[in-house]
C-alpha cells in the first residue's frame, strides 16, 4: 500500500513558497496499476516523485507499506528507494554503457551481489523485456521503444515492489506505446508489482490502469475506478480528457437533437452486459422504439464496455428504462 496522508508540497521560488500540490490523501493498493492524469504543470511529476522522496513533502506523511518514507534519511532511505523502480519519458540511460551494463547498474550500485549473479539477473531481465539480442548494443543503437524496455529492465533489477512511470510512453509513437503498455500490464500481472503511472493521455489510463486520479492545478479533482471515471466523468477537466480519448462526435454529442424525435439517452454497458441482448428484449417487451445515433464497443483494461446513444420513444419508455437499469445498464438522459 502507498498511502499519502494530508500531503502537500510547495516549491520555494524567489523567496516565496509556491504551492504545487494542495493537501491530499490517497491510498494506492498493492498490485494495482494506478494512473495519475493531468495537464502540464498540474503536479503529476511532483506527486510521483514524492513516493520515493525525490521530492520531500512540505507537510503530511507518505507511507510505503509500513514504512513512513518521510521519516527516513541516509542509508535507510537509499534501501527503501531500492524497492521502488522508476522509468522516465526520456529513458535516462547511460549512453556510454551497453544495454546489459545499464540494466546491471542499479545492482552494482546496491552492492553485495557477485558478478555471475548480476549476469544471470541481467539475462533474465533481457528476456522479460524481449531484448535478448541487444545486450551488447549501446542506447544510441536502439529505437525509442527498445530504450524504454531497457529502462523497464533496469527499474526491475533490484526486484522492487513498486514501479513509478513518469510519462513513460509520451515520447513514443502509438504502436510502440501500445507494446510498452502491454509489457507493463504483463509485469504487473506476473510480478504482482504496484505500478503508479503518470500521463496526460486518457487512452493510456484506459488501456492499463485499474484506478485513476485526475490532477488539475495541484488538486485531485476526481478519482475512482477507471471504468467509473471514464464512463461517467464528473469534473470538467476529466470530461476534457475523456473526450480527447473518445471524440464527442463519435458518442453522438453533436447530433442536432432538436430534430430527432424521442428522448435522447446514452446507455453504457460493462462486462457481461456488453454481450447480452438486453436492449432487444426490453424494447420488444415494452413496445418502445429506438433509433441508434452513435455507438462503440471497446475495452477498459480487461473490461469490455459499450456505449450507445439512442433516441427512444413509446408510452412505456420509463418502464423500459427501469428494466435496462435493473439489468445493470447505466442510463443517462442527454436531452428530452
Ligand atoms: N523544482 C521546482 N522548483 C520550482 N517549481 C517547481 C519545481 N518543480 C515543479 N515546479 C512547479 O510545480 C508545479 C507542478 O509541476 P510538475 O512538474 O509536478 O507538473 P506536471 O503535471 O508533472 O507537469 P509536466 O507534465 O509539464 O511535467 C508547476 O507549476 C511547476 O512549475
Amino acid at each position: 500500500m502507498i498511502r499519502f496522508v494530508d500531503v502537500h508540497k510547495s516549491y520555494r521560488v524567489g523567496g516565496k513558497d509556491i504551492p504545487a500540490l494542495e493537501a491530499f490523501s490517497l491510498d494506492i493498493a498493492d498490485g494495482e496499476v494506478f494512473g495519475i492524469i493531468g495537464h502540464s504543470g498540474a503536479g503529476k511529476s511532483t506527486l510521483v516523485r514524492l513516493v520515493n522522496l525525490l521530492e520531500r513533502p512540505s507537510g503530511g506523511r507518505i507511507l510505503v507499506g509500513d514504512t513512513d518514507m518521510t521519516a527516513l534519511a541516509g542509508t535507510a532511505l537509499r534501501a527503501a528507494r531500492q524497492r521502488i523502480g522508476m522509468i522516465f519519458q526520456h529513458f535516462n540511460l547511460l549512453s556510454s554503457q551497453t544495454v546489459a551494463d545499464n540494466i546491471a547498474f542499479p545492482m552494482r550500485l546496491a552492492g553485495g551481489k557477485e558478478a555471475k549473479v548480476i549476469r544471470a539477473r541481467v539475462d533474465e531481465l533481457l528476456q522479460r523485456v524481449g531484448l535478448e539480442a541487444h545486450a551488447n548494443k549501446y542506447p544510441s543503437q536502439l529505437s525509442g521503444g527498445q530504450k524504454q524496455r531497457v529502462g523497464i529492465a533496469r527499474a526491475l533489477a533490484n526486484q522492487p515492489s513498486i514501479l513509478l512511470c513518469d510519462e513513460a510512453t509520451s515520447a513514443l509513437d502509438p504502436q510502440t506505446t501500445a507494446s510498452v503498455l502491454e509489457l507493463l500490464a504483463e509485469i504487473n500481472r506476473d510480478l504482482k508489482l504496484t505500478i503508479v503511472l503518470i500521463t496526460h493521455e486518457m487512452d493510456v489510463v484506459r488501456r492499463v490502469c485499474d484506478r485513476v486520479a485526475v490532477l488539475d492545478g495541484g488538486r485531485i479533482v476526481e478519482h475512482g475506478s477507471v471504468a467509473d471515471v471514464f464512463l461517467h466523468p464528473r469534473h470538467p477537466t476529466t470530461r476534457r480528457f475523456v473526450n480527447e480519448a473518445l471524440p464527442e462526435e463519435a458518442a453522438g454529442a453533436h447530433v442536432p437533437y432538436e430534430h430527432v424525435p424521442g428522448r435522447i439517452l446514452r446507455l453504457s454497458f460493462r462486462g457481461e452486459a456488453t454481450w447480452s441482448p438486453t436492449l432487444g428484449r426490453v424494447t420488444r417487451e415494452t413496445g418502445v422504439d429506438f433509433n441508434i445515433l452513435a455507438g462503440r464497443i471497446d475495452r477498459i483494461k480487461d473490461l469490455p464496455y459499450g456505449q450507445l446513444t439512442l433516441a427512444m420513444q413509446g408510452a412505456n419508455l420509463d418502464v423500459a428504462l427501469q428494466a435496462l437499469r435493473d439489468a445493470g445498464i447505466d442510463v443517462e438522459e442527454l436531452a428530452r
